[in-house]
């Protein structure tokens, strides 16, 4: 592949780990995984800088503001940290830090680095005025009321020395004992737990409801102070200095002098991070002085005085007991080892009581696929290295074969027919997994139809989750989509269902009181309005995504138009290749499928466009080129797209002698400006661009 294309695929693939991680929060991989990645494409952006996207990953901070909250600008931007999992990349840091020092003197702060979100808070004449998100990192969502339900967090702070204005950030995190508390809650009304603390975190600071934020328990450790004038000299400094003012400074710290003193630090904490009360994924390392660290300054990502040492996932060897097979949402079949420790071999074969690893019991691991048990050659009774990050399904990384002489083993096989509903299984050619074709009747993927139905990006029923569905299919309330419009508040009321945690072995039970049941139905009712794209994604139609969807809905303009389409109209639309086509026509082909077009159309659901293409405004910027960057005052990045398209302009991907302008905003990278500036690229400021629009 070519090194274009391979920073065009690293950028995609890690814009779409971005974004299931910080609007989702959902790990698809695990952050080693997706740290090495990120290095990946930056060690070729390095050597092919032309190639580099216009938002590579690299380049800014990957969250992003919601439209729910009001969206604030940061005084001073919130960036991310550079991050490493070794040693020897530590001691390159530290050779930079004394390089860019010139030979003085240094001191490090190491401090733990807690598992949650940064959070930004404004405090003017000592009193809390207001608390952000770090957003994009330029601009965060304001979430001051829900910051003001941290009991540790000082609304007002009384010291003759404050500066009047003064902003100091921290962590925000949910504490062990409120996250299990919370997800056992969630459990017993059939909502969706959350994987983590971090991921319960950052959902409960962003709810509507501050009431509900209060009784989730959150905290925050304080770690950073800043102002415009100089009022502290070192970090240090300013650590006990906002102890001293009250605030919430975690006890862990400490100042060292060299680089073996930091990584003494790591090793004392490996372990014993895990007997503390909340979720912590490695060390931060800070240069203490500020001075000096004005002096080493800051990437357009990541400050240059400081970096993170994550802790690698542990990695422990136990029994493979036994193999399950799950059948997924769409279908594929994914086998399961079910594991023990290398001391409970005698149990009987079905008694599966797991390894201890990361500080929970770890009873399942993902095998992934067929040809995944084939590479890692395993077979019953061996034993594997399993391996857990974090909220990462835990995974067999390797066997021990040596041990086989000593204890026989029973080759793996796999199944032919679903564990589910009993259909012959099938495998696509050139794909690893096999699936269970019966896609109208086998249980788990009726189910999942309903659950991707339901989801953020499709028809956004916020008050349903996995365990409420799952009641209503076993009840047999809703088998498809279309039931749930049928869904009735006497229905409802009273439904009850206990639950396995397989897991744990405890019995919850779910059951539905009044306000479960309004709250139901009212997202039910709320999807009515949800855009016609949305419902075209909903349908679950294959190779049918939201990108899809919106191009299909733009163009076609209604279910009526999509459903009478034939193969030559739908490959006439810009993007939408033979296999999308073939899918289409086959999906509407299907009797049960019409049927269920139907029964939305009749609920309500909005079955036509009202979106528009982009309406061409003039050609002015006929055959110009832009590549735009930073913030703007009068636009988001998309509209100016939009506005640039409108008026006959291009967009380039990246900086290149063949760029014409570049649309400058507020702070963007300053290596683009030099960049463009080195090839004779013109550079436009938002007000020249809005002048030549009007020439
Ligand atoms: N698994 C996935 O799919 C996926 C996707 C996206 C991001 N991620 C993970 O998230 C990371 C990116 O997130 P990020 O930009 O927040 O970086 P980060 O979490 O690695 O580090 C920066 C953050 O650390 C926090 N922090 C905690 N303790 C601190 C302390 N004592 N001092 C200073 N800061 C402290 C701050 O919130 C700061 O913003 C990636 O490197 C990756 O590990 C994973
Ligand atoms: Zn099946």
């Amino acid at each position: 592949m070519s090194p274009e294309l391979q920073i065009q695929e690293l950028t995609e693939k890690l814009h779409h780990y971005n974004d299931r991680y910080y609007q989702d929060s959902v790990s698809e991989i695990s952050d080693y995984e997706f740290d090495q990645l990120l290095k990946e494409l930056k060690t070729l952006e390095d050597q092919y800088p032309e190639f580099r996207q216009l938002d590579s990953p690299t380049q800014r901070v990957g969250g992003t503001i919601t439209k729910t909250f009001n969206a604030v600008y940061h005084r001073y931007p919130m960036l991310s940290l550079d991050n490493t999992y070794n040693e020897q990349e530590l001691r390159s840091f530290d050779e930079r830090v004394r390089k860019g020092l010139d030979g003085e003197a240094y001191e490090y702060i190491c401090e733990l680095k807690f598992d949650g979100i940064s959070l930004s808070f404004t405090y003017e004449n000592g009193s809390l005025v207001r608390g952000v998100t770090r957003g994009d990192g330029t601009r965060g969502d304001e979430i001051t009321n829900n910051v003001k339900t941290i009991r540790t967090l000082p609304l007002r702070v009384k010291s003759e020395k404050l500066p009047p204005l003064f902003e100091i950030r921290g962590e925000g995190f949910m504490p062990l004992s409120s996250f299990q508390k919370l997800n056992e809650e969630m459990e017993t009304l059939g909502d969706n737990q959350y994987a983590n603390p971090r991921n319960a975190a950052s959902g409960s600071f962003k709810l509507q409801d501050s009431a509900e934020t209060a009784r989730r328990g959150l905290d925050c450790y304080i770690y950073s102070f800043l102002s415009d004038q100089d009022f502290f000299k070192s970090h240090e400094e300013s650590l006990l200095g906002l102890k001293s003012w009250g605030f919430n400074v975690s006890p862990g710290w400490r100042k060292v002098d060299n680089i073996d003193d930091v990584l003494a630090y790591i090793h004392e904490w490996e372990e014993k991070r895990m007997t503390l009360p909340l979720a912590t994924d490695g060390i931060v390392i800070k240069v203490n002085s500020f001075e000096q660290q004005r002096e080493l300054g800051f990437t357009a990502k990541s400050p240059r005085w400081a970096i993170s040492f994550k802790y690698k996932a542990e990695n422990k060897p136990a029994i493979l007991r036994l193999v399950t097979y799950q059948v997924g949402r769409t279908g594929t079949i994914t086998p399961v080892a079910n594991l023990c420790d290398l001391t409970e071999r005698a149990l009987p074969l079905n008694k599966i009581v797991g390894v201890h690893l990361s500080g929970t019991r770890v009873k399942r691991a993902t095998l992934h696929n067929a040809n995944e048990l084939e590479r890692l050659g395993i077979q019953l009774g061996d034993t594997v290295f399993v391996e857990k990050s974090g909220e990462i399904i835990p995974k067999i990384t390797g066997v021990d074969v040596t041990q086989r002489e000593q204890y026989p083993t029973e080759p793996i096989i796999f199944p032919t027919h679903c564990p589910e509903c009993g259909s012959k299984l099938e495998r696509n050619e050139g794909e690893v997994a096999f699936f269970c074709p019966n896609d109208s009747h086998c249980p788990p993927q009726l189910k999942g139809r309903i659950e991707h139905f339901i989801h953020r990006k499709a028809m956004n029923i916020e008050s349903l989750g996995e365990g409420k569905i799952e009641l209503l299919f076993d009840l047999d309330l809703v088998r498809t989509p279309a039931d749930l419009y049928d869904l009735t508040y006497d229905k409802l009321l009273g439904l009850e269902k206990n639950i396995l945690n397989e897991e744990t072995g405890k019995v919850k039970k779910i059951s539905f009181r009044e306000k479960t049941v309004e709250n139901i139905l009212a997202g039910i009712e709320l999807s009515k309005t949800v855009p016609f794209k949305n419902v075209l994604f909903a349908l679950g139609i294959r190779f049918v995504g939201a990108t899809v969807a919106e191009k299909l809905a733009v163009y076609f303009k209604s279910i009526q138009n999509l459903r009478s389409a034939t193969y030559d109209q739908l490959v006439a639309v810009p993007e939408i290749g033979g296999r999308i086509a073939l899918s289409i026509e086959s999906y509407f082909s299907v009797p049960e499928n019409k049927q269920l077009v139907e029964r939305l159309e009749k609920a309500g659901l909005q079955m036509e466009s009202d979106e528009k293409p982009i309406e061409i405004e003039s050609n002015v910027l006929e055959g110009k080129t832009f590549v735009i960057s930073g913030t703007f005052e009068n636009f988001e990045r998309d509209d100016l797209k939009d506005k640039i398209e409108a008026n006959g302009g291009r967009i380039l991907s990246g900086v290149s002698g063949k760029l014409n302008y570049l649309l400058a905003g507020a702070n963007m990278g300053p290596s683009k400006l030099e960049k463009a500036r080195k090839l004779g690229v013109t550079i436009l400021s938002e007000e020249e661009f809005l002048a030549m629009l009007n020439d």
